[in-house]
């Protein structure tokens, strides 16, 4: 590979892609271009590093941001004392004599006869791909938007045998999605009115009031790129929290996040208009998946609604759910099996990541294990693994049966035929218990004393304990109260809980559709599809699944090369809602400024863009429920208030940005999607395959 494979590199500031030395553990990170700064590398030095059959460079990071002003830029240029390091490099050694230059000629012809030998065995490799009918496809949007939730769209559309398999080995992310909803609940109420001491941490979706002074509060110690201090995180659960609203002054340059913060003012937000004036839209909510609004959480008041409304019985219930924090643990230390290579590509350096790797491990690149084979730590982080089959390799291992004769539980499938990464599994028939396999996982309290049981049998006798709780009046106008809205978050299964908790418990389509599990790194994807989905059986498909929050964005770039098509998700119903990340950024905001930099990206100059303005089931709830959302983005004006003007808006102005932001002109697929639900997202999946399927012939013919 050349050194600069493509692009003018740093000294004509647009794409420079560098092979980077993988032993660092910083694979991919090289990207700089001045339309998607996803992640500025701050170079400490840059050697000469040659292997045999790879001419390359190392390079050495010194620290590495992902929201550096442009402005930073010329630090990178100024390595080695010249305005392109790599020149400087490259330049013949002072003093050199003629043999020397002689053999530094033929060395250098050398290497690049290697260089052109493989770009044009890669050159053959694509041909021989696209001869055999291998369509790639890439996903790509912010956390949340619903990328893995398509992907398994196309699972289930064209391998549905394996995906109606796999079902069962995703009832431990289903439990995990409950809990955490359970807990998000338990957060929200009064920490006087149950007397538990369940939430050590500081609530992640708990509503906090937004003062003007706890503003300048935290945005003045921060000291970190996710907008929030070290000690954000340390404080009591009471503490108030404001959020940020930012802006990026360019609007093109998105991920150098040049933002500026802004006071809070009268003016509504308005991404779509250049000049903006705008400020923090009243009520914009903190939290993340749930929008939660300026509330204050007047805790005396709380407890007086859940006197007067709620169960005298809640004191005990939020006592014994306690126990679901013991579940909790166990179900993560199944799904997170195999630190070593789960942990692979992911920077755990990065707080973001570190929050729920390696608690407590400092700069350790692996899982803190000591911490996950003894009690995991209680975190109100998110749970991620790393995208693949591992995980389900390793859960359907431990499947057994259990012998009660439910002949409608399927036999765990061989994964090979969905998904070609690593893993197979044992099948075993069925029914399951993915927890009496050894015992392993078992749970003790010593609040009861004797008893060892399986987080399925645990969650089967809180059942009452939970849907009392989610049903309960007072709890459920303290959560209205506080604008704590679940059932538009992710992994919403609190309407569910006598199913769920149902000691036969297998998942149907629609709940692993649903299911919650936060990606971290890239995997591609690869299916056949099988002979029901008709003409195409036969054609290889790989879909590449990337995290989609801000410190994974830097790990996309490398897949912008061959692919046949990208589907982007914007999920328009955040609006008012605000980057779990970053609480500084709205999240249409980052959607419109990620397409924008999608378009204008010039190593995708010819592949396809499918946008799914996603979540419209959500954003038609949401203004249902009478959310204006014109007070979030100002141009919408007085139109109807209601889904199909909004979504025709949206549509109309992503179309725009497609326009003036591509750099040849292309076709716009843009489509109003909810992902979750399988009957409208067939057709519309069928369209994107017909059309990714026609660009893949036309580049082939090319080719
Ligand atoms: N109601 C509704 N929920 C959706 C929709 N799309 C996705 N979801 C849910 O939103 C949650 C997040 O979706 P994911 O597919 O995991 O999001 P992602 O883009 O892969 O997120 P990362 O892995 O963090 O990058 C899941 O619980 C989905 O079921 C939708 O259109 N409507
Ligand atoms: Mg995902």
């Amino acid at each position: 590979m050349d050194l600069w494979t493509r692009g003018t590199g740093p000294g004509g500031a647009d794409i420079a892609e560098i092979s980077v030395d993988r032993t660092t553990g910083c694979w991919c990170l090289a990207a700089v271009s001045e339309q998607l700064v996803l992640s500025v590398l701050v170079v400490d030095s840059v050697d000469r590093w040659t292997e045999p059959h790879r001419p390359s460079v190392r390079i050495s990071i010194k620290h590495r941001c992902s929201s550096v002003p442009p402005a930073t830029m010329p630090s990178i240029r100024a390595v080695g004392n010249s305005d392109d390091p790599f020149e400087s490099m490259l330049r013949p050694p002072s003093g050199e004599t003629a043999d020397q230059k002689a053999d530094r000629i033929r060395r250098e012809e050398e290497a690049k006869r290697i260089s052109q030998a493989i770009d044009e065995s890669l050159k053959q490799e694509r041909i021989e791909r696209k001869k055999r009918r291998v369509v790639r496809l890439l996903l790509l949007g912010q956390s949340e938007s619903g990328k893995s939730t398509t992907l398994r769209q196309f699972q289930r559309l064209y391998t549905p045998t394996a995906f109606r398999q796999e079902r069962v080995l995703w009832r431990s992310v289903i439990q995990l999605n409950l809990i955490r909803s359970i807990r998000t609940i338990l957060e929200a109420l009064p920490s006087g009115s149950g007397h538990s001491s369940y939430p050590h941490s500081p609530p992640r979706y708990s509503s906090r009031a937004n003062s003007h002074s706890d503003y300048h509060r935290s945005t003045n110690g921060r000291n970190n790129s996710h907008g929030h201090t070290k000690s954000d995180y340390s404080r009591s659960p009471s503490r108030k929290r404001s959020p940020k609203y930012n802006h990026y002054s360019s609007s093109h340059h998105m991920a150098s996040t040049t933002s500026q913060t802004r006071s809070y003012g009268s003016a509504t937000l308005d991404i779509f208009e250049e000049d903006r004036e705008s400020s923090p839209p009243p009520g914009a909510s903190s939290s993340s998946a749930p929008s939660v609004a300026n509330i204050s959480p007047e805790f005396d008041t709380d407890d007086r609604i859940l006197a007067a409304m709620g169960s005298p019985a809640l004191p005990e219930i939020r006592d014994r759910l306690e126990l679901l924090r013991d579940v909790e643990n166990s179900l993560i230390r199944k799904l997170i099996l195999d630190p070593v290579r789960e942990g692979e590509g992911v920077d755990l350096e990065d707080d973001e990541d570190r929050g729920r790797w390696a608690h407590g491990s400092g700069k350790s690149k692996a899982v803190d294990w000591a911490a996950a084979s003894g009690s995991w730590p209680w975190t109100s982080e998110e749970v991620f693994i790393r995208p693949g089959t591992a995980w389900k390799g390793a859960l359907a291992k431990m499947v057994q049966p259990v012998g009660d004769g439910d002949s409608d539980i399927p036999p765990v499938p061989s994964l090979s035929n969905s998904v070609t990464t690593r893993a197979t599994t044992t099948a075993s028939s069925s029914p399951i218990d993915l927890f009496a396999a050894n015992g392993m996982h078992s749970v003790r309290r010593p609040s009861c004393p004797g008893i060892e049981d399986s987080p399925t049998s645990i969650l089967n006798r809180l059942r009452e304990d939970m849907m009392t709780l989610w049903h309960d009046r007072g709890v459920r106008e303290v959560l209205r109260r506080r604008k704590l809205r679940l059932e538009e978050g992710p992994g919403f299964f609190l309407n569910d809980i006598e199913r769920i908790t149902s000691l036969k418990y297998t998942p149907t389509e629609d709940d692993v559709l649903k299911a919650r599990l936060k990606t971290v790194g890239v995997s591609e994807y690869k299916f056949e599809m099988e002979a029901s989905a008709g003409k195409e059986s036969g054609t290889e498909w790989r879909i590449v699944d990337v995290g989609g929050s801000r410190s994974q964005r830097p790990t996309w770039v490398p897949f912008f090369d061959d692919v046949d098509a990208i589907i982007f998700l914007a999920p328009i119903s955040g609006f008012d809602q605000v980057l779990t990340e970053d609480r500084s950024i709205n999240r249409l905001e980052d959607s419109v400024l990620l397409w924008k930099a999608i378009c204008s990206n010039k190593l995708l100059a010819n592949v396809e863009l499918v946008l799914f303005l996603n979540k419209c089931d959500i954003l038609d709830q949401k203004l249902k429920s009478g959310v204006r959302l014109s007070k979030y983005v100002r141009s919408f004006g007085d139109r109807p208030n209601d889904l199909e003007t909004a979504s025709k808006y949206f549509r109309s102005k992503f179309n725009a940005i497609q326009r003036e932001y591509s750099p040849n002109p292309r076709k716009f697929y843009g489509f109003c999607t909810s992902v979750t639900d399988t009957n409208t997202t067939a057709g519309i999946l069928a369209s994107v395959r017909d059309m990714v399927i026609r660009q893949h012939l036309k580049q082939s013919k090319l080719l």
